[in-house]
């Protein structure tokens, strides 16, 4: 047998160590803010972050100079002080360098003993399969008792390798600590081979072209989304694992028009939240990631016309059953959630 037995599974892996989550806090995660804790000038703006994001995440890995490694953990530490998160509502994530690199070791054990009880979730890079994340655990789990925390640290993964793909379904299950894995379009292109230079989005040769047209005129063709596959897999093994799935970076901040299609693409196909990267695309990802008003009114009128969830009803021609219900569900339990951030979307919820 490969797996704890169920029993074991929800136990402290260390001795003073919290008892893990059988449930996930429910929380508004529409964007992971990626700030690089290592500029003051950027820090000092933490406060202002917090009232604009969902979540802020102190970023330790890529785009942290070596040289700067220290200073930025410095500064998320720092960051884990400069906000009243939990009152504020606001989750407080940090990205820590692989568990193959120099800094992990320092990133994990300093955040969790001196940033502990702020800090939400810890972003794992380069997942590669579960005993990453069992490695991971149980170190994490020493920490917490050391640092006496009452309230455990949980996971969030990246998906950026072939063999992370691979396992996706077995990284998503392996612990209680996991909370949720995000795409990382980066890496992962450059670990498939994929020949491209991009931070998630299209690519103008990635497309499909029409049959010839009989009279020669010139065939039409249209860019398709190669990321499709990647996302619609790991919504699969997030869902079934009950967790939460998220798109990742979209690097070219200046294109917010595909930025925007990228992040719809991937919250209608079941991701609860983006990263973003620049501020600009926090404005981006909270229009995206909060249902739409009609849609949330639809919802609500399916909800309303089958009052136990069950039966048949038509709506504007459109047939509903048991399973339209479910899924307006999910929309409306998302607008209250919503609603309790952000008084102008309840308003447009509610209006007639
Ligand atoms: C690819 C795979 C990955 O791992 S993605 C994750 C790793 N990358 C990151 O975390 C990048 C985070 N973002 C950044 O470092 C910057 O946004 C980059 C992309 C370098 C652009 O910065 P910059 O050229 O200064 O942009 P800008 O002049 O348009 O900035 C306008 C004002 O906004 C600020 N700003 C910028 N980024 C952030 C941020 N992430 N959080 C908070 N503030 C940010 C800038 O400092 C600038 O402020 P001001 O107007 O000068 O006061
Ligand atoms: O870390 C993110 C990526 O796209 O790589
Ligand atoms: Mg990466």
């Amino acid at each position: 047998m490969s797996q704890k037995t169920p029993r074991n599974f929800f136990k402290p892996l260390a001795i003073g160590a919290p008892d893990p989550m059988r449930e996930l806090p429910i929380r508004l995660e529409r964007m992971i803010h990626f700030v690089p804790p290592h500029l003051d000038k950027v820090r000092a703006k933490v406060p202002q972050m917090a009232t604009q994001a969902d979540v802020v995440l102190a970023n330790l890995e890529d785009a942290i100079p070596a040289d700067a490694k220290d200073a930025a953990r410095d500064g998320a530490i720092e960051m884990g002080k400069m906000v009243d998160w939990q009152g504020k509502g606001t989750g407080f994530w940090s990205r820590v360098n692989p568990l193959n690199s120099p800094w992990f070791q320092e990133d994990v054990s300093r955040l969790v003993l001196e940033a502990g009880e702020q800090l939400d979730v810890i972003m794992l890079p380069k997942v590669e399969g579960p005993w990453d994340i069992h490695f991971a655990d149980q170190y994490v789990a020493q920490l917490e008792a050391k640092a006496g925390l009452k309230r455990p640290i949980l996971f969030h993964a990246i998906l950026e390798t072939a063999q992370g793909m691979a396992l996706v379904e077995e990284i998503a299950l392996a612990s209680p600590r996991m909370q949720g894995i995000s795409l990382g379009p980066a890496d992962l292109a450059a670990d498939r081979k994929m020949k491209t230079t991009r931070v998630g989005g299209g690519h103008p040769y990635y497309r499909v072209v029409d049959d010839p047209n009989e009279d020669g005129s010139k065939r039409e063709s249209a860019q398709q989304d190669p990321w499709h596959y990647t996302i619609a897999r790991m919504v699969d093994a997030c869902r079934m694992a009950g967790i939460n799935a998220f798109y990742g970076p979209f690097g070219d901040i200046a294109d917010s028009e595909a930025c925007e299609q990228q992040f719809r693409n991937a919250f209608l196909l079941g991701c609860s939240g983006t990263w973003s990267l620049h501020p600009s695309q926090i404005e981006i990802a909270k229009r995206v990631f909060s249902p739409a008003p009609d849609e949330v009114k639809f919802a609500r009128r399916i909800l309303e016309a089958m009052p136990d969830g069950t039966g048949v009803a038509m709506l504007d021609g459109k047939m509903q059953d048991d399973a339209t219900w479910k899924q307006a569900k999910v929309i409306s339990d998302l607008a209250d959630l919503v609603s309790e951030k952000d008084p102008e979307l309840a308003k447009a919820y509610a209006a007639d």
